[in-house]
């Protein structure tokens, strides 16, 4: 059964088409990405998936439910980490918990959901007091209350330090192994690359793409990366690189090139940053990056 279903949806907010017909599915116990650049309508998604807003057209099924006809039976089995939570002035970590503990009816410890996420020493404070990323964390160990069956969330790594980075992928993957569907929104490529068996990337409101990594690999057919080592300027043969056929991407990092491109155009970009009077010092090739597929895939959408 898909966790998750979006059929054709649409919203405006007046003039701002934020979403232009989306179909995706999420299947139950996948790591769903959701990818796209600043305003391309990920958090409006997000929105109508926890019905917090109305689609303006089009059909939006969680877990079997259609989220406008059973809104209260989609949210008891769905943990939420949304954008920007703020903790309540006058409560501590552990009454959050307790909090969140008692309106979902769930028997969890607030105790082992704090130490959970990284926060036992800190559970006693004001939590209005907290950092950006214990703030943060404090939202993990809410939406992890009730064990739900799927869990969204919105940007969870931001404020995060490393620590905590590699705290929330680990519960990812936890979750994951319990059989829970997580769908989140990230803007941290080397996060969602770790953790995601498939994403998607919207672009101005349309899906641009909804696959496996390796899938949006041989799609953009840009499968390896090319890293040049010059001597010379970068900068002096990076657009005669550019122009070539199967070269999708092209960054410059110091002494080095590093191009996207497809396996067969790799001696055309050898070839032609000889032609261009540099000098190869070393070359090295490796797999495109996430970062460098959302670049093709949304480049121009800002
Ligand atoms: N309440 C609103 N009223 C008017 N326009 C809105 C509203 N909410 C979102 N939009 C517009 O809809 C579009 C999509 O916004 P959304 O917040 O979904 O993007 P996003 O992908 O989450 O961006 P970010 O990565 O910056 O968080 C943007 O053009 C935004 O300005």
């Amino acid at each position: 059964m898909s966790a998750i279903a979006l059929q054709n949806v649409t919203k405006r907010f007046g003039d701002v088409h934020a979403l232009r017909g989306i179909d995706m599915t999420v299947e139950s116990g996948e790591v769903f990405g959701f990818l796209g650049p600043n305003g391309a309508g990920k958090s409006t998604t997000i929105d109508i998936l926890l019905h917090y807003t109305h689609p303006s057209s089009g059909s939006v099924d969680v877990l079997g439910h259609d989220v406008t006809e059973a809104p209260v039976a989609v949210r008891e089995r769905v943990g939420i980490l949304p954008e920007g939570f703020a903790p309540f002035e006058t409560m501590t970590g552990r009454q959050h918990l307790a909090y969140a503990i008692e309106a979902a009816d769930a028997d969890d410890e607030p105790g082992a959901l704090l130490e959970r996420v990284g926060l036992a020493d800190a559970a006693d404070r004001s939590a209005a007091a907290y950092s950006t990323g214990m703030t943060q964390r404090l939202a993990l160990a809410m939406a992890l209350v009730g064990s739900p069956d799927v869990l969204i969330l919105d940007e969870p790594s931001t404020g995060l330090d490393p620590h905590g980075v590699r705290r929330m992928r680990e519960i990812v993957r936890t979750e994951r192994d319990r059989g829970t569907t997580v769908f989140f929104s990230s803007h941290i490529l080397a996060q969602v690359e770790a953790v995601a068996d498939r994403v998607a990337i919207l672009r101005a409101g349309d899906l641009v793409a909804v696959d496996t990594i390796d899938g949006l690999r041989e799609t953009a057919d840009a499968g390896s990366e090319l890293i040049v080592d010059l001597t010379g300027e970068p900068a002096a043969v990076a657009p005669a690189v550019a122009s070539l056929d199967g070269v999708s991407t092209v960054d410059e990092r110091d002494d080095t090139l590093v191009v996207g491109c497809t396996a067969d155009a790799k001696l055309r970009v050898l070839d032609e940053i000889r032609a261009a009077g540099a000098t190869i010092r070393d070359f090295s090739t490796g797999e495109t990056s996430l970062e460098e597929l959302f670049v093709s895939y949304t480049e121009g959408a800002t």
